[in-house]
């Protein structure tokens, strides 16, 4: 008997073993759909993982339905992926597949049933319920699960199906069950066979009394004879207004002229001219040399080029050279809107050989994009992280852009996994090469570069020679103890602002936190308004006029007065970027200054309309939160603020330093990166403070080596390895309960150095969870597999206790 080990769309543990029936062995194989009934009532789309010989011991094993796939829709580099995903980052299969399918390929309650043709079915024999599926076949011809519901009982459905499917009465129609379907445009050309026989004269002819006819027609003809090779759009006819839909339609019915539908990709790909791509600087050519000398030896690279150093020059040259190699390209980026800029050189090179794939597409445009990579109609891919878990087949080459950034490490659908370092193991089962590339690497990959199992090449110089912006601070206590500031601006730079915009030059400053005011604070009694979800005091929007929960979302009105005292005044404390806008808008009246952060981006297109304000500068000032450090690439901006830089340290968490320099060091990217006359300006309580200092400096080797020395020193990654685990809960007795239990199962097996916690999280409530952490922090080399081992027996032990069940639990590898 041959058996099969399935994934189910489900958040539960491992695969599930199901009997393969004869007649399926032969054409079943990893990496194909399969229909399965699961706990009695409900029929799932799992993907089969493995096919055994070994029968299960302590179950009877249920049979598959049926398989949904002629051939794996998963290659076995996905599989062997998605294994690695689940084992190291200790998540569940099931939640990779649910995370990683487009909707409509899970089908599950959408798979259609319909009867077998030309069969005589014996209703003598057959029970109520298979009665009734049998004659709303015979009315219906397809019905799918959901409606099956109606009117069978949910929990006889599969054997009700299954009986069926034995008797060969009915069978599962696979094409239907795909929700998914192309959409086509329309076109139009002049009837062939009329041009074949000379007949458009008297055509010509016979449309003299309908003169908008007569022209229309002879427009299609103009048309098809100077582009014979390309099709033209009946929308392209309608849209300057000279024809309306009445004549087209008169000569189609007139036998003249035809219309006919091509397939249209719904993800816009580039209609116009293909362009060729700059070619290298000296320095680049160097560079590039490096880089094709370390994939010669089989070694990935970190590319370290500093801004504007021409980063994105060196990916398109290796890019290159992979499609002429035949083989295929996967580029990530940390989020969608900055895919701009890339694609835009991209396009104008490849053209529709270019995808694009992140969270924001539809079900619909996903399942387009899955097609064609199956196909190999895409040779490159442009997208965020979850693109790693798509069917690539002879994949060449990674880029992972803005390798720091922490869009590529966060947690979602139920688990957290680095893209950068699985972009790594990806590449290692496709046997292809990748590159990581910054301008601030993040202190692990510098590590790893420097260590060498990473190439590290640094391009120290930007494209054209261009200098680096330079630094200065200004001590923003001294400036108030003389009286020269402005609220939160320095006399001295708000003179520099106006200077700058006058030379006709832009300006960029950074704030990186949301709102108005982080707190609204009753004078008289002290009160803040918090969260009633959280644990956190709401942030004060001025522009939205509300208060805003940067956790869970939730937003109230702005109290008047004090809900406790009643008292009349309310202060704002904090500063958020709103009111550092607002005031620079009163310090600078005669400037135009707009603000970028994700509250004033919201609408559509409003990132795209101020993008291209800058570029027109139409702006003289762009004041922004994080958003405006990642890579923007504009003429003529010289001079980057940041007012209160000291904010951007108070962080708890052993990586604000790093995130801090990497925060400046980008934004002051923005500057002069045409002129070469950037300025960055850091107003700080604080100039001596060891970041502030060492970023004055063009050698990043003093910053990585004290940003490493740090994390050596109190014991962080890249010198231990971590894992994070968060227990959250409704009640606050409960989940603290648990998390004691936790911590004391794995004291079983984990020397107590390396246990940190339980404790309350920092926040100890958010969206109506009580959270409770366990840090570990275990050695790297051989024992590390050891000890995660026990860290997978101790969650296994946690697991069994009835009462946690209902505990969250979230796991952060490599946190
Ligand atoms: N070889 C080249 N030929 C022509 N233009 C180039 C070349 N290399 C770089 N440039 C131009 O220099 C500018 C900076 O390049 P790019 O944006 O790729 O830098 P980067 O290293 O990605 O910087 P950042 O990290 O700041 O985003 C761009 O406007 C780019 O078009
Ligand atoms: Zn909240």
């Amino acid at each position: 008997m041959t058996f099969a080990e399935i994934i189910l769309p489900l958040h539960l543990k491992g695969t599930f073993t199901y009997k393969i029936p004869e007649d399926l062995v032969e054409k079943s194989e990893a990496g194909m759909r399969v229909l399965v009934p699961f706990r009695g009532k409900k029929i799932y789309t799992g993907i089969i993982f493995k096919i055994h010989q070994e029968e299960p011991t302590a179950f009877i094993a249920k049979e598959i339905i049926s398989l949904l796939d002629e051939v794996a829709i998963l290659p076995k580099e996905q599989l062997q992926f998605w294994e690695w995903v689940s084992d190291y980052y200790l998540c569940f299969l099931g939640d990779i597949y649910r995370y990683s399918f487009p909707s409509s390929l899970k089908l599950e309650s959408e798979t259609y049933l319909k009867l077998k043709p030309h069969v005589t079915i014996d209703f003598q024999n057959l029970d109520s319920n298979e009665m009734y599926l049998i004659q709303a076949l015979e009315v219906r011809q397809l019905i799918n699960l959901t409606d099956v519901e109606a009117f069978i009982p949910k929990k006889e459905i599969v054997k009700t199906i299954h009986g069926l499917l034995e008797l060969q009465y009915i069978e599962i129609d696979e094409k239907i069950a795909e929700k998914y379907k192309i959409k086509e445009v329309s076109y139009v050309k002049i009837k062939p066979d009329l041009l074949k026989n000379l007949e458009l004269s008297n055509i010509i002819n016979e449309l003299k009394r309908a003169k908008k006819q007569q022209e229309l027609f002879l427009s299609i003809l103009e048309h098809q004879t100077d582009h014979p090779e390309k099709p033209l759009r009946k929308s392209t006819l309608l849209n300057d207004g000279l024809f309306g839909v009445s004549q087209v339609k008169s000569l189609i019915d007139k036998g003249f002229v035809e219309e006919y539908f091509l397939e249209k990709d719904r993800l816009q790909s580039y209609e116009g001219e293909i362009e060729e791509i700059d070619s290298l600087s000296d320095a680049q050519n160097l560079i590039n040399e490096e880089i094709e000398e370390a994939f010669s030896k089989n070694e990935n690279v970190l590319l370290h080029g500093v801004t504007s150093s021409g980063k994105t020059h060196l990916y398109l040259e290796q890019i290159e050279t992979t499609i002429n190699q035949g083989k295929n390209v996967l580029f990530l980026l940390p989020e969608i809107a900055i895919t701009k800029q890339i694609s835009q050189r991209l396009e104008k090179k490849y053209g529709k050989k270019l995808g694009f794939y992140h969270q924001k597409l539809t079900d619909f445009e996903r399942v387009e994009v899955w097609r064609k990579i199956k196909n190999n109609e895409i040779q490159i891919l442009i997208g965020t992280r979850n693109s790693l878990f798509l069917p690539f087949k002879n994949l060449g080459l990674i880029v992972v852009d803005e390798e720091h950034d922490t869009q590529y490490r966060k947690f979602e659908n139920n688990f957290f996994y680095n893209g950068k370092d699985s972009a790594l193991v990806l590449a290692k089962f496709h046997n292809a090469n990748v590159i990581l590339g910054s301008a601030t690497p993040s202190v692990e990959s510098y590590h790893l570069a420097t260590s060498g199992k990473l190439k590290y090449i640094y391009l120290s110089e930007r494209f054209g020679n261009v200098k680096l912006p330079t630094f200065e601070l200004i001590n923003f206590k001294e400036e108030q103890d003389f009286k020269k500031v402005k609220g939160n601006f320095s006399n001295f730079l708000i003179t520099e602002l106006q200077k700058n915009a006058d030379s006709g030059k832009q300006a960029m400053i950074l704030h990186n936190r949301r709102g108005f005011s982080n707190v609204l604070e009753c004078e008289t009694c002290g009160y803040v308004n918090y969260c009633s979800n959280c644990d956190v005091v709401m942030t004060y929007h001025k522009s939205a006029h509300e208060m805003k929960c940067h956790y869970c979302g939730q937003k109230a009105s702005k109290p008047q007065f004090c809900p406790k005292c009643h008292g009349q005044k309310l202060n704002e404390r904090g500063v958020g970027v709103e009111q550092i806008h607002d005031e620079l808008k009163v310090l600078l009246p005669n400037l135009e200054i707009d603000r970028m952060d994700v509250d004033s981006m919201r609408k559509k297109f409003a990132y795209e309309k101020l993008y291209e304000k800058i570029e027109a500068e139409e702006t003289n000032i762009i004041v922004g939160t994080q958003m405006i450090s990642k890579g923007l690439d504009f003429e003529n901006v010289d001079i980057v603020a940041i007012p209160k830089a000291d904010s951007l340290l108070h962080i708890q968490n052993f990586r604000a330093e790093e995130r801090a320099y990497q925060l400046i060091l980008q934004v002051a990217g923005r500057a002069g990166r045409v002129s070469g006359k950037g300025k960055v300006y850091i107003q700080t309580y604080n100039p001596q403070h060891q970041i502030f200092q060492m970023i004055q400096e063009e050698n990043p080797k003093i910053i990585y080596d004290y940003l490493l020395e740090e994390r050596k020193k109190f014991k962080y990654p890249p010198f231990v390895k971590t894992i994070f685990i968060e227990l959250k809960h409704r009640k606050e007795d409960k989940v603290e309960r648990s998390a004691r239990f936790l911590g004391s199962v794995l004291r079983k097996y984990i020397p107590e150095v390396c246990i940190l916690g339980p404790e309350k999280s920092p926040i100890a409530k958010i969206n109506t969870l009580y959270q409770y952490q366990i840090l570990l922090k275990l050695p790297r080399s051989k024992d590390y597999t050891t000890y995660k081992n026990f860290v997978k027996k101790s969650l296994e032990e946690f697991d069994e206790i009835t009462s946690y069940k209902t505990i969250k639990k979230e796991i952060y590898v490599d946190f």
